[in-house]
């Protein structure tokens, strides 16, 4: 059983409990009843910036106690978007955080979660997410893009996540707008930042060679400092999703100003690689 395997293990029993406390039919009228989600900024580098407590390789990161707190200092440091990790056992979230979150930013939020059944996007909704992440490892398929139809037809954006090539071909087949590399390997728990710089060229001229939008490409995991934001912007990331480095900083929101501008600067240099992109 992969680490993947045993967590996705875990979320369906957490579900199951919600499912037997609020039926689908009652989720789906306070989904109906929420604002419109929002997108994401139309262009541009940006950071999405994560609310993250805990997780599997690395154990406690922080405390937070105010997740809104820290939400609208990303906020105030420029963040395109707020993920907040919604799952318990390992990563020590809530769906109560997304709740804290979504009532005191304007930002788009990030429903990140292991993504299994139409439930838990009807939740991301009723919530008030605007995207919602879906894990290719954890998916057949079907169901990948069952959900991600749900995800749009409730007007929020799939971030598909992938962490190899042969994902990469099964998330194109959505035509995705959005398409993360999770450079951290579900399975293994192992971060290997080179995984972004051979998946995104491979992206861009698989996408370019079905004739399909370029989806905008985010780079997950494994940022430690301002310089690993360039690298992932040099090598044709539109976004960079950062967690651990945020949580970790006494203060974020110069943190997040800081990446961000870094990462604008090697978006923008000529050393870039754009490799396929128009
Ligand atoms: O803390 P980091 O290394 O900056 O990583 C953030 C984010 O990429 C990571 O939390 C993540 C990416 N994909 C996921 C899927 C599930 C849980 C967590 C994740």
């Amino acid at each position: 059983m992969t680490v993947l395997d045993s967590i996705v293990a875990g979320v369906r029993e957490d579900l199951a409990a919600r499912e037997a406390a609020l039926r689908l039919t009652e989720l789906i009228r306070h989904a109906d009843a929420a604002p419109a989600a929002r997108p994401l900024p139309a262009a541009g580098f940006g950071l999405i910036a994560e609310v993250k407590r805990s997780s599997p390789s690395k154990g406690e990161l922080a405390e937070i106690p105010d997740p809104a707190e820290l939400a609208a200092s990303y906020e105030a440091g420029g963040a395109a978007a707020i993920s907040v990790l919604t799952e318990q056992r390992r990563f020590r979230g809530s769906l109560a955080d997304l709740d804290a979150v979504r009532a005191r930013v304007a930002a788009p939020l990030l429903r990140k979660d292991f993504i299994v059944s139409e439930y838990q996007v009807f939740e991301a909704r009723a919530h008030g997410a605007d995207l919602v992440l879906l894990i290719v490892a954890a998916l057949d398929d079907e169901v990948l893009a069952r959900l991600y139809g749900l995800i749009t037809e409730l007007g929020m954006t799939p971030l598909v996540e992938v962490h190899t090539e042969q994902e990469a071909d099964r998330a194109l087949a959505l035509s995705p707008s959005l398409l993360g590399v999770n450079t951290r390997d579900l399975k293994t728990l192992q971060v290997d930042t080179s995984a972004f710089g051979r998946l995104a060229p491979y992206i861009r001229d698989r996408a370019a060679a079905a004739g399909i939008p370029q989806p905008r490409l985010v780079a997950e995991s494994g940022v430690a400092s301002a310089a690993d934001v360039a690298a992932y912007a040099a090598d044709g990331a539109d976004l960079v999703l950062v967690g651990e480095a945020l949580v970790t900083d006494g203060e974020p929101e110069r943190a997040l100003a800081q990446f961000t501008q870094a990462g604008r600067e090697a978006a923008g240099s000529p050393f870039a690689k754009k490799t396929g992109s128009p």
